[in-house]
């Protein structure tokens, strides 16, 4: 029997190949057999479970559409483990406010509101260290890098399970005693508004890893 996971990350636009890269670091520890970049239906096909990078969700949405991917996309991440990254994230939910004019396409299966751009444009780009027990018990502050994000406003759903919130005052104008939220996971699918795979710390992969292996 041949063991371990394969992985696919969505390789139509964005940062997909610091995904590649950051799971490529974890070969030597976890049991990850490939790791591919996922371009067509039957690339999906050979995966067990997928990365959907950040980079720009309508542009993304649109390509694949284009190629013809968009539907076996909502099919795969109906079942298998999924993780939306920042773009991916807004690609994943079932609702999203402050799209651009004329809406966009959603893969509409994790039941959770997003709203694009939170915290402003690519010049509000910020970075925070925030402990993260979901990665750990005792585990050091991540430093999370945001750019451009989305921020979940609202879970549509009890089964979604909040993972990472920021301190209050970060993307709000009103003030609030409970800050945003940028991480959830709902059964096979983990949502973070923050590009974990921008910095040289694997604990985001790791822990999406674990989840894909044990689904
Ligand atoms: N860094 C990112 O992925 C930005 C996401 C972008 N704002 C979008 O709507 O798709």
């Amino acid at each position: 029997m041949v063991e371990g996971i394969r992985i696919g990350v969505l390789a139509l636009q964005g940062a997909f190949i610091e995904h590649i890269h950051a799971l490529n670091a974890l070969r030597n520890t976890e049991d990850i057999r490939d790791v591919l970049e996922v371009r067509t239906k039957a690339e999906l096909d050979q995966v067990d479970a997928l990365i959907i990078p950040g980079g720009e969700s309508t542009s993304m949405a649109l390509i694949a559409e284009r190629c013809g991917i968009l539907e076996d996309l909502r099919a795969f991440v109906r079942t298998k483990p999924t993780w939306g990254t920042c773009a991916g994230l807004i690609l994943l939910a079932k609702t999203a406010i402050h799209t651009k004019k004329g809406g966009q396409k959603l893969l509409d299966a994790l039941p959770v509101t997003v709203s694009r751009n939170q915290f402003g444009r690519q010049v509000d780009s910020f970075t925070i260290r925030l402990s993260s027990p979901c990665l750990g018990k005792d585990a050091e502050p991540f430093n999370y890098v945001f750019i451009r994000a989305p921020a979940i406003v609202s879970i549509d759903d009890p089964e979604v399970e909040p993972l990472v919130q920021l301190p209050p005052g970060h993307g709000q104008t009103e003030a609030s005693e409970n800050g945003l939220l940028v991480a959830v996971k709902y059964r096979n699918l983990l949502g973070t508004s923050f590009h974990p795979e921008l910095t040289s710390d694997n604990r985001w992969h790791k822990y999406f890893v674990h989840m894909a292996l044990s689904a």
